[in-house]
């Protein structure tokens, strides 16, 4: 199959789990949940994305004509003899529309430990090695298991709790981006202080200036 891809960079995990880990991000285009038009924002289902996935016109983007090809230009990223277990984080838009398991195993053949970032309305292929899953108010989330649960906040009033009965290895609280940046960020600090369960996830490559 074909895979459209806005970008392919190379840069730090910035948030979560993995935070300050080098990868190879892989932002599939499109979206489930908004069109990625600002015009469309405010009905979308998703009204707070930062990201633009609109399109393959990005640094590295395209259309790839079959899964080695996208591997290839994934693998090609990573510093050559650099050390390391080489990550790819496969996000969007929403990778999970696209990403299947010929994907997944072309980058297992190169050695790529291959992580993903999902809204969490879309059922994972097997095989993926660290599946973060960030629910979004008003949709359905149909994952329920996975290595981390990225809920970012605050959303519709919805307390962060109500995910912990789901099977994640672990709970993050991630501060919406935007005017109430650091209002948001206050309320996170205080939620993880009062609920010890969760974990802050910062988006440091935002505070770092890098992609
Ligand atoms: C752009 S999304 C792409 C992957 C997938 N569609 C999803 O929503 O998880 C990547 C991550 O950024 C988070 N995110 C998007 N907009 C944000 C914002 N304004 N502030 C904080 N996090 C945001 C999402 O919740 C998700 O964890
Ligand atoms: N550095 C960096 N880390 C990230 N972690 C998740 C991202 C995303 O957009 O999915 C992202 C991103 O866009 N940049
Ligand atoms: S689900 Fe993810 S990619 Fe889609 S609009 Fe929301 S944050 Fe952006
Ligand atoms: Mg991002």
């Amino acid at each position: 199959m074909t895979y459209k891809v806005k970008e392919i960079f190379y840069t730090l995990q910035g948030e979560g789990t993995h935070a300050g880990r080098p990868a190879v991000f892989c932002r599939f285009s499109s979206c489930n949940l908004w069109t990625g038009r600002e015009a469309d924002r405010e009905r979308a289902i998703c009204k707070f994305c930062d990201t633009d996935f609109v399109g393959t016109d990005g640094e590295g983007g395209g259309k790839f004509a079959d899964a080695q090809t996208l591997a290839e230009a994934v693998a090609a990223k990573w510093p050559v003899n650099g050390g390391g277990r080489p990550m790819v984080v496969c996000t969007g838009g929403e990778p999970l529309l696209q990403l299947d398991p010929a994907a997944i195993a072309a980058f297992h053949e190169r050695g790529f430990y291959v992580a993903v970032e999902t809204n969490g309305t879309v059922a994972p292929p097997p095989d993926i090695d660290w599946l973060c899953v960030s629910p979004k108010i008003g949709s359905d989330l149909i994952v329920h298991e996975g290595q981390e649960l990225k809920f970012v906040v605050p959303q519709g009033g919805v307390d962060p709790t109500t995910f912990e009965h789901l099977d994640f290895e672990s709970f993050r609280v991630q501060p919406m981006d935007g005017p109430d940046a650091a209002a948001n960020t206050e309320l996170a600090v205080k939620f993880c202080l009062d609920h010890p369960l969760w974990q802050l996830s910062l988006q440091t490559h935002k505070h770092l200036g890098i992609p």
